[in-house]
């Protein structure tokens, strides 16, 4: 999917812009808070319908204005062209439309965008706890595999209900626990093959974008965690029951999984430096981009907010060389220095198009234009 052309009225700083995009690289360069991010995240809500960042749509709206509308002009893989069209008003819900007819459900239209964002904001995927990386592995491995999800929602269901009981101030039936438990254990079992199949197959991809990028300096790793993974997750749950009721919570089940994150043998929380950290969370968003492609009909877009903040210059050449080559779409990246981006896409000689953002206004740049 490439988009060509996007229109925006009163989204955060951006009281107008109109743009059209190329192909491939589109670059924006400005000082901070001038509202790089922002067009990215207006491009992350077509295809995601939220903001990246603001979960609250009316915050989204420019300060002192009513209304923002978003539209994007889209061409598919086979050349039809694709209108998405999002509006939000103070105080009423937010209209989403494709080629001018408005979605029922929002979720129908989840997917047929598909995107992948890297962001500042990733850096909790190290720092942060165990639910930040498993919710990295429920977006990725739901985005192709209907059936996890399913098993996901029934699971959390299981698991509300089982703790609801062991908050229980009356004595709770043996039955009633079995039912919420069998319940987890069929669907836990399923999530856990799944997450496991999709971690051995992720590896080895993300182990050579973080060789490529990094020119083989580091060895990385990712191990999967779970209880389900020794004994019969139903076994594990019901042994736990006496002291999960002396907490009030399920202390054990798929909801505890880990994804230990590496550098060699030790845990990259503990030891990375903050390029290496960087370095990580490119290659784990790359390798997710890498699966998405794999497994859905168009090409994601790839955007790539303030990157190369943090990283050597052979790393920047290494990760340009790569979302430049024909493994990649359509691209936008953001950066605070105008110099770095043109000396860096010198080097590439990929098509290309330069924006300058100032205060909320975007304007295009040609080559070597001061
Ligand atoms: N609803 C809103 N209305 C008006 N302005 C807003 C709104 N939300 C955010 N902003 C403004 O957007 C600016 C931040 O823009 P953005 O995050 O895109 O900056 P940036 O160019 O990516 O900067 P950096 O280089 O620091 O990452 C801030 O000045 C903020 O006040």
């Amino acid at each position: 999917m490439i988009l060509k052309r996007i229109s925006i009225l009163n989204y955060k700083n951006l009281e107008q812009v109109e743009l059209s995009f190329s192909p491939k690289l589109n670059c924006f360069f400005g000082q901070n808070g001038m509202g790089k991010t922002n067009l990215l995240d207006a491009i992350y809500f077509l295809s995601f319908c939220k903001s990246s960042g603001n979960p609250i749509d009316s915050q989204n709206i420019r300060h002192e204005q009513d209304f923002f509308v978003i539209q994007g002009f889209y061409e598919a893989p086979d050349g039809t062209p694709e209108e998405i069209y999002c509006g939000m008003k103070r105080r009423q819900k937010k209209q989403f439309k494709r080629n001018k007819k408005e979605y029922t459900r929002l979720s129908d239209h989840i997917g047929f965008l598909p995107l992948v964002m890297v962001s500042p904001a990733d850096s909790e995927l190290i720092a942060g706890g165990s639910d930040e990386r498993r919710r990295f592995m429920d977006v990725v491995i739901s985005q192709y595999d209907k059936e996890y999800l399913e098993a996901l929602i029934r699971y959390n269901k299981a698991l509300a209900q089982r703790n609801t009981l062991l908050k229980s101030e009356v004595p709770v039936e043996e039955e009633l626990f079995l039912i919420w438990e069998e319940m987890m254990a069929q669907a836990g079992e399923i999530v856990f093959r799944k997450r496991e199949a999709f971690i051995s197959e992720f590896i080895p991809i993300f182990q050579s974008f973080y060789s490529f990028i990094s020119q083989d300096k580091e060895q990385v790793g990712l191990t999967y965690d779970s209880h389900a993974r020794d004994a019969s997750l139903l076994e594990v749950i019901k042994e736990s029951r006496v002291r999960d009721q002396i907490m009030g919570f399920s202390l054990r089940g798929i909801h505890k999984d880990e994804l230990n994150m590496l550098l060699g043998d030790f845990p990259i929380k503990r030891e990375g430096s903050q390029g290496q950290n960087k370095t990580y969370l490119v290659a784990l968003k790359l390798a997710q981009f890498d699966f998405l492609k794999r497994t859905g009909a168009a090409v994601p877009l790839l955007l790539l907010d303030d990157i190369f903040d943090k990283l050597d210059a052979s790393r920047v050449e290494q990760i340009i060389k790569l979302v430049a080559g024909d493994n990649f779409g359509q691209i936008f990246i953001t950066d605070t220095n105008r110099e770095h981006l043109d000396r860096i896409l010198h080097k590439v000689g990929s098509d290309y198009k330069m924006f300058q953002v100032d205060q909320g206004v975007i304007t295009e740049r040609e080559e070597d234009e001061a």
